[in-house]
Parts: structure tokens; sequence; C-alpha cells
């Protein structure tokens, strides 16, 4: 007969997009467990305590806090405490790619999770689980256990496990509630596996057992930075198939519907985009491309960079598209962007490919009025400010001069000259386009970034409509 589950006191360093919404889901799975999320900062811990306004933007989140919170969840910025109360310890803190020094632009910056494991090696006096939850470079757990044993005295207490997050923004809650599947590397010892069984009760209080996968240190670590490389290969791929259509009169909606249909293929992550965004796709491929390069593995390298390279391709032509087509310049005019969030259902902005569209229209002399639905005012402009990371602006912007943040999408497309459609919010689908039509300077110019109008009518509405992978359509004689 099996034993109980035991009750474990569970603590995360970091309360980020990963380690606040696991641990809630974990909190409220595990009525048994005692969670206490920790991080540096107390503002973020102040409104974590606080589920109308939590720090991050995730639908169903805000009530997963208040069933638990101050029952089995808690949040604090006594990193010390909680790490010495727990019997495992998550790391889930950010993993960036690094800006200067050695591999600047490719490697991760791993010096917060140097940090919190030296904090762990100081402080804990009783054994751990240590779980590698952050994104890292294959071999990375070798680091934290030499870390782990410079003193002779407390490396029995470590056993160090690698468990990937593959959650997606904006569908977080829903991601860990039902997870396609979960996944442990371990050491292949006794006490490693004895590690990898404890974090897989922990989980097994709401994921199908046949869902949670174990395997070693190495694979494990590399399956997370592969899975998110092959999932960015997909829109590379179908990024660069809109462009052939584009130039050949097929439609990559189409296509992709066509070779979807296909199960060796599979229908998901086939949306043609202006480009993919987000902290993690651009950062895990640098770090895939870093790696396959210390190692001397040119061609490998160089295969999974064109991923990137295809990326900012997209998102160039784009912008270069939408100048050609209104007449090859921009300047001077209104143009309204909707969407500046990464992906929609969320507020995070990192790599968010709204930002390389608005300053490269900058560049071209626009003027421009930004609406987000979620996106705060503060965080648009701190990244307004620095610009996008692969390519910074070489000199300072005129930005409040030139830019208009808006709370009211008709406010936003009021006197413009074109819409620019940069993330898929549903709310875009129904607003009033007859309205909007009759506010736009002639002729209107739509420019869907995301494939998710209903391009027909706009254009029977007589706006002149360019979308991504298909010929525009366009009131304009074709023979002039
Ligand atoms: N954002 C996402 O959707 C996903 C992210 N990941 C990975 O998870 C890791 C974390 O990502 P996010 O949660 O997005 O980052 P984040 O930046 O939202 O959160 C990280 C948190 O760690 C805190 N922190 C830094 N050093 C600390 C320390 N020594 N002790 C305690 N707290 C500390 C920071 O203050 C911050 O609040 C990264 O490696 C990322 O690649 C994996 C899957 C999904
Ligand atoms: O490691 C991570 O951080 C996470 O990265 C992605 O999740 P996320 O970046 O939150 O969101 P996605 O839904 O993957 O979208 C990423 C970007 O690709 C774009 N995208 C996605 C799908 C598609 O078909 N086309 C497309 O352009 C999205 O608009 C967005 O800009 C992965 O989907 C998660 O499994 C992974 O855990």
């Amino acid at each position: 007969m099996s034993s109980a589950p035991r009750a474990e006191k569970i603590c995360c360093l970091g309360a980020g997009y990963v380690g606040g919404p696991t641990m809630c889901v974990i909190a409220k799975n595990c009525p048994d467990c005692k969670v206490t999320v920790a991080d540096l900062f107390a503002d973020k811990i102040a409104q974590w305590q606080d589920p109308d306004h939590l720090p991050i933007f995730e639908p169903g989140l805000s009530d997963l806090v208040r069933a638990t919170l101050g029952k089995n969840l808690f949040f604090t910025t006594d990193l010390e405490s909680a790490i010495r109360e727990a019997d495992i310890i998550f790391v889930a803190v950010g993993t960036p790619t690094k800006t200067v020094g050695i591999g600047s632009g490719h490697a991760a910056n791993l010096c917060f999770l140097e940090s919190a494991a030296r904090l762990i090696a100081r402080v804990a006096t009783t054994p751990k689980i240590i779980v590698e939850k952050s994104t890292v470079p294959v071999r990375n757990a070798e680091t934290l256990m030499r870390i782990f044993t410079t003193n002779p005295d407390s490396a029995r207490l470590f056993q160090v496990v690698n468990n990937p997050e593959f959650l997606a923004e904006g569908t977080a809650v829903n991601d860990l509630l039902h997870p396609d599947r979960v996944l442990i590397g371990g050491q292949t010892t006794p006490a490693g596996h004895e590690a990898v069984r404890r974090l897989a009760d922990v989980y097994a209080h709401w994921v199908p057992r046949e869902r949670i996968i174990t395997t070693n240190l190495w694979s494990s670590e590399c399956s997370k930075l592969v899975a998110n490389a092959f999932l960015a290969q997909r829109i590379s791929s179908i990024n660069s198939i809109s462009e052939l259509c584009e130039a050949t009169g097929a439609d990559v909606d189409e296509v992709a519907r066509a070779i979807g249909m296909d199960s060796r293929i599979g229908a998901k992550f086939l949306k043609s985009s202006v480009g993919f965004g987000g902290s993690c796709f651009q950062k895990d491929i640098l770090n895939l491309v870093y790696l396959s390069q210390s190692l001397g593995l040119t061609e490998v390298a160089d295969y999974w960079e064109q991923v990137i390279t295809i990326n900012q391709h997209q998102k160039a032509r784009f912008t270069e598209r939408i100048v050609h087509s209104m007449f090859h310049t921009i300047t001077g005019k209104k143009i309204a962007v909707l969407g500046f969030a990464f992906k929609k259902d969320t507020g995070d902005t990192r790599e968010t490919p709204a930002l390389d569209v608005v300053y490269k229209m900058l560049d071209e002399g626009a003027n421009l009025a930004i609406y987000d639905p979620k996106v705060p005012d503060e965080l648009m402009w701190e990244d307004l400010r620095h610009g996008p990371s692969l390519s910074p602006p070489a000199r300072p912007m005129p930005l409040e001069e030139r830019i208009s943040h808006v709370t009211d999408v008709y406010q936003a497309v009021e006197g413009a000259h074109a819409i620019v459609v940069c993330t898929e919010w549903d709310e875009f689908k129904t607003l009033d386009y007859e309205r909007i039509f009759g506010s736009m300077v002639k002729p209107a110019f739509i420019f869907d970034g995301r494939n998710i109008l209903d391009h027909q009518r706009l254009f029977q509405i007589g706006f002149e409509v360019h979308s991504l992978g298909r010929r525009p359509l366009t009131h304009f004689p074709q023979t002039l």
C-alpha cells in the first residue's frame, strides 16, 4: 500500500511570472503543503498580498491567490527564513541574455541564479531539494552542485533536480492546472531518485502520473531549451512562408490549415505574425546558439540562429511594407498602434515585436498613438526609452513629442492615416470599424500584423487592407 504524500514545506525564490503562478497552483492543489514565495523586491511582494492588484496579469490568477493567501500560501522578503524552513526550494529567478561581457548578446546571465544558490548554501542547515525552475544552459545543475559542495559539512544536505516550466503567459493558470507534461530530471543515484520521487509526489496531487515524466539532469535541462527552440522555429518557418505567399498570391493561413491537418505536422503554432516576442524564445535560442558555439558545433549554432534572423526580418519587412504602401513616406503622419504586449491576455512587453515596429516607424518620422488594454503606462515608456534589445537606438528619440499612449482606442485612431495591429487582443476584432473609418484620414490603411481581423469586411467599409502572407486588398486601380 502506498503511503500518504508528505506534507512538504515548499519555498520559491523569485515571485515573477513563473514563481508566482506556479506556487499559487501548488498551494491550491496541495492544501497539506505550506508554500512560501520569497523575492528581493518588497514592492512586488506587497502586490502579491493584494489579489486585486497583483504584479502580473493572468486570467484566473487573482481567484487562486484569494483562495490560498494566508492559508497555505505566503509571500515574503525574508528569504533566509523561507529557505531555512523549506524542504523543497524552487529557484525561479530570471536568466536573461547577457548584455555586456563574455557571451554578451547570446549567453544567459546566471548571476541571479548563483546568488540564490549561494544564499541557500549559506543559510540552510537541514536537507533540501533544490529545484532548478529557471530555464538554464545544459549542465547548469553542475554549477549549483559545486556551490553546494564548497562546504563539505553541508554538501550532503542538497539534492539538485531540474523541473523546467512550460507555461505560456496569458494561459499560465490553465497550463499549470492541465500541463501536457511535467518534466523532472535528477541525478541517477539513490538520493537523486528519491528527490525526483518527492517532487513528483507534489505534482501528483493534481497531475495524472502518466504525465509526470522523469529523466536525468542534462536531458531535462536540454529539453526545455529545445522545446522553446522548436516552438519558435515553427513561427519563423510559417513567417518565412508568409513572405513567399505575398510574392506568389498564395494565402499563408490556407497553407497553415492545409499542412496543419497532417498529424505529423500538427495545427498549433502555425499562426503567421509580425514576429514572436516574449521573454524566452529569443533568449533561449540565443542561449542554445551560444552553447553550441562554445562546444564547437558551428553548423548547429548557425541553424538555430536562423530562427532569430527570420524573426528580425519579419518585424523589419512588416514595417517596410507599411512605409512603401503609404506612398513611400509616413513622415508627419499619425499612425495608431493597436497592441503593445507581446501577445494577448498579458500585460508583459518583454521583447515585444511592437517595439521594433514602433521604432522603425519613428525612424521614418511618423507620429504614433499607442493603445493596449493591459500594458501599464510606465512600463510602455520604459520600453520605449530602451528600444528593441537586438537593435537598440543609435541616438535618442524625441519620444514624448512623437508618441502618445492613449487609453481609448477610438481616440488612438481619430485623425490617423493608418492602423497597425501588433497584438492579437480579441477586442480588436469587434471594434466599430465603420465609426473608425469615418474618423480617419483617407485613404485609410489597416496593417494587420496578426491576421485577426475580417479583412473582406474592412475592405468593403473602404479600408486599404494589408495582412500577412496575402496580397493586399486595395481600392487603387492596379494598372495606373
Ligand atoms: N515568463 C515565462 O512565461 C516563463 C519563464 N521561464 C523561465 O523562468 C525563469 C523566471 O522567469 P520569470 O518568472 O518570467 O522572471 P521574472 O523576472 O518575472 O521573475 C524573476 C523574479 O526573481 C527575483 N529574484 C532575482 N534574484 C533573486 C534572488 N536571489 N532571490 C529571490 N528572488 C530573486 C526577481 O526580483 C524577480 O521578481 C527564467 O529563467 C525564465 O526563462 C520558464 C517558462 C515560462
Ligand atoms: O519558456 C517560456 O517562457 C515559455 O515560452 C513560450 O510561452 P510565451 O512566450 O509565454 O507565449 P507563446 O504563446 O509561446 O507566444 C510567444 C510569441 O509567439 C507568438 N506566436 C505564437 C504562436 C503562433 O502561432 N504565432 C506567433 O506569432 C506570440 O504572439 C508571442 O509573441 C512557450 O509557449 C512556453 O511553453 C514556455 O514555457
